[in-house]
């Protein structure tokens, strides 16, 4: 079938027919077609959607995407017919079945993910299914290097190269943006990558992105890094291991990191840019993505295990999750508590002595520091002054500015202060729960949305103090954040109220009761 080309100024992969060319072509919403062009003799499948009143019969409306691909003007003559459905989704079809992938098989989905000839809602089968019918090893492994072979690498006439990743879940885990320019202060070198918010309400590039673009080549991360000794980049804008931003994409939603993802994930991340040698943080808690030690030890392995099918040194640190690391969550807050520890503030102590233990274990690692003595040469570094000079030297090479103080960042100008109505210590503080607040009150899109927690485990509060304080950028946010708060309750105080379920039967009062 000919059709005459309509472009429409939408960003996401499709083609637009009238239902009844997509009835004449014999396709139904979300079957594929393909369009190639006569002119050029360029073709391109894409996905089909419909409409009766926003395209002509007789012409095709065609999306950013394939207008790109194939270079086509308005009102060009296009040809159409149906396209074959990507394999690759037989192959989820087996994961969902519960089959083993071969590394073909994962090679094929990756491919197809990484290329865009997978749908959105067809990735997220694949999360979906991997998420029930857990990935082995060996499906980790395929993984991980169909993860990196689809992407740039980096290699380094250096070394060695350190780094270090966190697997999240826990609010507040700010401490990439202070084991970095550690590690980087000692003269070990560290191209950190990360990712943006998963299941948080602000991941480290997002945190980053408050001080400087995060946003480079793989050769820029790979030049950068020879200048200064480290980077913070965000890993989905690299083309280091494409397919992992866009799994992440379907993931964020759901607030779900499958485990076999999320290790193939963060290694591949590692693998690409060459890392000789890794440090991993896995938060343990009753609300993280890890809810034991001994769930923790066995990721750990895993985590090991890979490491040494990718020649690549691992050690895990599980760390703990109950709490947020320090007291900030959310991009501008987090920034300014990290910031202000690299200038020398000596709280929060949580922060600090957790940031030091992973840099420490990099540096046992590394051969920098005996074994035992790694978390010292850290404090060290960190105490001196060299680290916040280096996190400076890092914004710099990253386009932001080195003048940066703490006390000049400020959160969101909305904000909402949560009090004690009771006595008591408090004994829960629910990460889930703080992470929604935070995302409700606009983060981590809306850089000053976040919460700030005044009172941890075991603070003694009086009726009246505060606990948290809640801030947006916008009003409305704010306001939806205090309603989720009112409702999520997330800091349990000691002889608090924890609900109230009251009787809506109606009651007279006084009316005399009856014995039957
Ligand atoms: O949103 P959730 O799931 O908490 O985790 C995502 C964060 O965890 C990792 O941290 P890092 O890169 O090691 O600092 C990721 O890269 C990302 O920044
Ligand atoms: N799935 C992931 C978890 C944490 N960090 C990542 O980069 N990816």
């Amino acid at each position: 079938m000919r059709l005459t080309v309509r472009l429409v100024d939408i960003a996401a992969r499709g083609i637009l027919l009238h239902q009844n060319d997509a009835k004449s072509l014999g396709v139904l919403p979300g079957d594929r077609i393909m369009i190639s062009c006569p002119e050029t003799g360029k073709a391109t499948a894409d996905y089909v959607e419909t409409t009766t009143t926003l395209i002509d019969q007789g012409r095709i409306g065609v999306y950013h995407h394939t207008k790109e691909q194939l270079n086509l003007h308005e009102s060009e003559v296009v040809e159409v017919r149906v396209a074959d459905r990507p394999a690759s989704l037989d192959l989820i079809k087996k994961k969902m079945n519960g089959e083993k992938l071969s590394r073909d098989d994962i090679r094929g989905i990756v491919a197809d993910i990484v290329q865009d000839t997978l749908s959105p809602s067809e990735i997220t089968a694949f999360v979906v299914s991997s998420y029930i019918n857990q990935l082995d090893m060996d499906e980790i492994e395929s993984l991980t290097r169909a993860m990196v072979e689809t992407g740039d690498q980096i290699t380094f006439h250096a070394g060695p190269i350190v780094d270090k990743h966190s697997i999240g879940g826990v609010p507040g885990n700010k401490i990439s943006l202070i084991v970095v320019p550690i590690i980087a202060a000692s003269g070990l070198f560290i191209p950190k990558t990360s990712s943006r918010a998963i299941t948080g309400a602000g991941g480290t590039a997002d945190l980053m992105e408050v001080l400087c673009p995060v946003e480079f080549s793989a050769t820029e991360v790979q030049e950068m890094t020879m200048k200064t000794g480290g980077v913070i980049v965000w890993g989905g804008a690299t083309n280091i291991a494409p397919a992992d931003d866009k799994i992440i994409l379907q993931e964020y939603p759901f607030k779900i990191d499958q485990i076999g993802q999320m290790i193939a994930s963060v290694m591949a991340k590692k693998f690409a840019v060459g890392a000789d040698v890794v440090a991993i943080d896995i938060p343990v808690g009753k609300y993280c993505k890890v809810n034991s030690i001994e769930e923790g030890r066995k990721l750990a392995r895993q985590f090991i295990d890979l490491g040494e099918r990718l020649n690549m040194r691992v050690e895990c640190a599980l760390t703990y999750g109950d709490a947020p690391v320090g007291r900030a969550i959310g991009p501008k807050l987090e920034i300014k508590e990290a910031l202000s520890v690299l200038e020398g503030n000596d709280s929060p102590r949580s922060l600090i002595q957790k940031s030091c233990v992973i840099a420490g274990i990099a540096f046992e690692l590394a051969g920098k520091s005996n074994r035992g003595e790694g978390a010292e040469l850290a404090l060290e570094l960190l105490k001196s002054g060299k680290a916040h000079k280096k996190f400076l030297e890092i914004i710099e090479v990253q386009g932001g500015s080195p003048d940066i103080k703490s006390d000049q960042i400020n959160p969101g100008e909305h904000f909402y202060i949560v009090r004690a109505d009771s006595n008591g210590y408090v004994i829960d503080l629910n990460n889930h729960s703080l992470i929604s607040i935070a995302r409700t009150a606009g983060a981590p899109a809306d850089h000053g949305a976040g919460v700030y927690l005044h009172a941890k485990h075991g603070t003694s509060l009086s009726k009246g103090d505060p606990i948290f304080t809640i801030y947006a950028d916008r009003k409305w946010r704010l306001e939806k954040a205090i309603e989720e708060a009112r409702r999520l309750r997330p800091v349990m105080v000691e002889g608090m109220l924890i609900d109230r379920v009251p009787n809506i039967r109606e009651w007279t009062p006084g009316r005399s009761r009856t014995i039957e």
